[in-house]
């Protein structure tokens, strides 16, 4: 995108990439050989700058003495990612989009914006700050994969190229000529903005599967534009640091991060992108610049408090100041457990990405985690690094603030009941709300339209109506696609409610795909949400024919499987049917609970506070994982849904475990389509077993218990989905064992050619 300069100035150019932690964590840890596909943008930038030695890099932005023209600016966004968050996904898990969403959308790569946008304003921040540069990039060249929207439009050997802008159009188009890089211009269609309206954030930041990667540029041209010019006056208004020496500039950072109030940033940067100066593109009550107020609106996300993260100094054997991790909390004990992991690895993401930035920069360290005592926190820590390898100087004022919000941490089930049209459904509410149970339950019902009160109206809700504390009807829509917001809303007004709820019920139309409302509900322990995912439940009966692809999904994505309908079956085919039944469910899904049922009524302690998704829950995958080791594995190039397990008995790598993972749940390694996945882990260098648990494309690693003295250590991984290769799956799984040996492989792009070429 090309921003248009002021009248007399040399235009400075910023390359722009975002980047998460499963790319430039990985990749700056474990090589090049670890970049996913998203996020490559950032990869791309890294590399060019990489290659050529950090040292040439100049942050004047306009080529100066070095042999590299322009800036790179790699931007790793928080909070709208979530990769950078401790826990991962978690972000996104609330959000329930994919990755890098921030907009109400199911796309992601459209963070891209925030990157382009922050990586602007740092580039004017850095070249103040050293004094140097006063010239803003007046033009933005951002690599994204744009969903890899383009690469269907265009193959894999040509790039488009989105701007407004004819003559920069041309800059590029000369170069790509110059270096044989194919490129093609892409039309900026802005009618289709209109399938980019949303009702909860200023847009969506997807308009669909067609134009996928015009309506991306769109939302990216969308969310520059403005920006700039705000910032222009912003930045008139505070040239005046431009001369401040170093030595004040920290003590303006220091003064910062000590006075500053945390409750008007959101969760996403508490107020730090917000507070700095030239960063506050808003007034940081309507959200910060990182995630204008979109993250801090949503409920859960507003309940954390800091507290100070210990992060050492010390010098590299070149004299260059470098923070570490430390493990300790600022002024208490050790870090432990899932906690410890968290940090770290986003430790080194963060570290990596900043000080390969290599300029006066603020590091800093923080994320969510709970205290032993049972308190919400942000952990946070700071080190400011000076650009040129001078001293470090460590921040080290204990920041705390009250949380309003957080006094009551309790938090609250959702059991998921799913299963195909008639299933019984409302039959097994209707048991749950009448039994004895003493808890106060609130109904979630999901129906269309046209069927609006039925639902509820079958439901006995006992005398008044007093057995249910509250009705929810999301209506007009599927609760897994066109009603996902409204859910989210219902959620919050549940929780928030004066008087504590204790579960929630959330019944689905019998066409619901279960897997996106699982990304909305299960949540991060971390990050203190009020709700959590108990358990999926699908009720099953004899003629959900597998010909319909949402039943085989509601029993794939299923944790508890109800065979209801059990006398109808003894009474119409009495011989062998129920086992048969049983096998096909097992087939697709050995993982899930089947309970057999005639009109639901079953124990509820079978069916509620299951905690299904909990990191503490690990004796009752062991179970499940135990019951699974002797599993078929034939036919498995079928394409229809089924379970496949496989085992390691070698100690593996976390972050090779992760790097793999994704590739079978991101990239679709072999086809694969991968719905559910529970595993143990044996983890290298860790004494605590690990759990794994992934729907979709979310995933979750944690710690769990110590492994006991006269355990065999074992990693076993099941996958539930469709096109399942055993031989892919348990070869691949091989490249997780722990080495010492790191395998380093430098990707030459497009966007290294261009950068040599391109005159800024
Ligand atoms: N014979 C028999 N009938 C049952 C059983 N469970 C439920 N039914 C009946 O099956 C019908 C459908 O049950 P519901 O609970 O309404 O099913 P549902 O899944 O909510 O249905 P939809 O919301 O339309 O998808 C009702 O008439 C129930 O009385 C059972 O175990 N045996």
């Amino acid at each position: 995108m090309a921003i248009g300069g002021r009248e007399g100035e040399q235009s400075g150019l910023l390359w722009s990439g975002r980047g998460g932690i499963g790319v430039c964590g990985n990749f700056w840890w474990w090589g090049l050989a670890a970049v996913r596909w998203s996020g490559r943008g950032g990869i791309r930038v890294c590399g060019n700058f990489w290659w050529w030695g950090l040292a040439a890099v100049r942050w004047s932005g306009r080529g100066g003495s070095g042999p590299l023209k322009g800036v790179g600016g790699i931007e790793t966004c928080e909070g709208w990612g979530g990769e950078f968050r401790p826990g991962g996904w978690g972000w996104q898990r609330w959000l329930g989009r994919g990755r890098g969403g921030f907009g109400g959308g199911g796309d992601g790569d459209r963070s891209g914006a925030v990157v382009v946008r922050i990586g602007g304003q740092r580039e004017r921040r850095g070249g103040r700050s050293c004094g140097r540069a006063r010239n803003p990039a007046e033009k933005i060249i951002d690599l994204a994969t744009l969903t890899g929207a383009c690469v269907v439009a265009l193959g894999p050997s040509i790039a488009g190229v989105f701007t407004p802008n004819d003559a920069l159009a041309k800059e590029v188009f000369s170069a790509s000529g110059a270096t044989g890089e194919k490129l093609w211009r892409m039309p900026l269609e802005e009618s289709y903005l209109d399938s980019m309206k949303s009702g909860v954030a200023d847009m969506v930041n997807t308009g669909g599967r067609q134009g996928g990667s015009i309506t991306a540029a769109l939302f990216l041209k969308q969310k520059i534009e403005g920006c700039f010019e705000l910032f222009r006056q912003q930045q008139d208004a505070q040239m005046t640091v431009n001369n401040t020496t170093q030595a004040q500039l920290f003590e303006e950072l220091r003064n910062l991060i000590t006075q500053r109030n945390h409750d008007q940033g959101c969760t996403a940067c508490l107020g730090w992108l917000c507070d700095l100066p030239g960063l506050a593109v808003q007034p940081a009550r309507a959200g910060c610049a990182a995630c204008q107020g979109w993250l801090c609106s949503l409920p859960g996300l507003a309940t954390l408090k800091p507290i100070y993260f210990e992060i050492g100094v010390a010098k590299t054997k070149k004299g260059k100041a470098r923070g570490h991790f430390t493990g300790r909390e600022k002024g208490g004990g050790e870090v432990l457990g899932a906690r410890k992991e968290v940090f770290r690895n986003w430790w080194l993401c963060r570290r990596w990405c900043l000080v390969a930035a290599g300029r006066l920069v603020a590091l800093e360290i923080w994320g969510c985690g709970s205290r032993e005592n049972g308190d919400a926190a942000v952990w946070r820590g700071m080190v400011v690094e000076q650009r040129s390898g001078g001293e470090a100087i460590e921040i080290d004022e204990t920041i705390s603030s009250q949380n309003p919000h957080n006094d009551d941490l309790s938090v609250v089930g959702v059991t998921v009941i799913t299963g195909y049209l008639g299933a019984g459904k409302s039959t097994l509410v209707n048991h749950i709300i009448n039994s004895e149970h003493g808890k106060k339950i609130a109904v979630i019902l999901n129906e269309f339209g046209e069927e609006l009160g039925v639902e509820r109206a079958m439901i006995n809700e006992g005398d008044g109506g007093a057995l249910v504390e509250e009705w929810v009807e999301l209506a007009n829509g599927c609760i897994c696609c066109t009603v996902k917001h409204s859910l989210v809303q219902a959620l919050e007004q549940l929780v928030q409610r004066k008087e504590r709820l204790d579960h929630i019920l959330l019944e689905t139309t019998g066409l619901a795909n279960p897997a996106p409302l699982a990304s909305v509900l299960w949540l991060d322990d971390q990050l203190e949400s009020s709700v959590r995912l108990d358990s999926i439940i699908t009720l099953k009966q004899r003629d959900d024919s597998s010909s319909f692809p949402e039943a085989y999904y509601q029993i794939a994505f299923a944790d508890i499987i109800i065979l209801n309908k059990v006398d109808l079956l003894a009474r119409e085919q009495p011989e062998g049917t129920l086992e048969d039944l049983e096998k096909e469910i097992h087939k697709i899904n050995s993982l899930a609970n089947v309970i057999h049922s005639v009109r639901c009524q079953l124990d509820l302690s079978k069916i509620l506070d299951c905690h299904a998704y909990d990191a503490t829950h690990a004796s009752h995958l062991e179970a499940l994982l135990e019951e699974n080791q002797s599993l078929s594995t034939g036919d498995l190039h079928d394409a229809s849904v089924r379970t496949l397990c496989i085992s390691e008995p070698q100690a593996m790598s976390l972050d090779k475990v992760r790097i793999w993972l994704e590739e079978i749940l991101w990239d679709k390694k072999g086809g694969m389509d991968v719905n559910h996945c529970k595993g143990i882990l044996n983890i290298s260098n860790s004494d605590e077993l690990h759990t794994l648990q992934a729907v979709r494309e979310i995933y979750d690693i944690v710690p769990s218990r110590a492994w006991k003295k006269e355990e065999t250590r074992m990693n076993k991984i099941v996958f539930i989905g469709q096109c399942l290769d055993e031989e892919i799956l348990a070869d691949s799984c091989k490249s997780c064992k722990f080495s010492a040996f790191i395998l380093v492989a430098v990707d030459l792009s497009i966007a290294m050619n261009l950068c040599n070429t391109v005159v800024p």
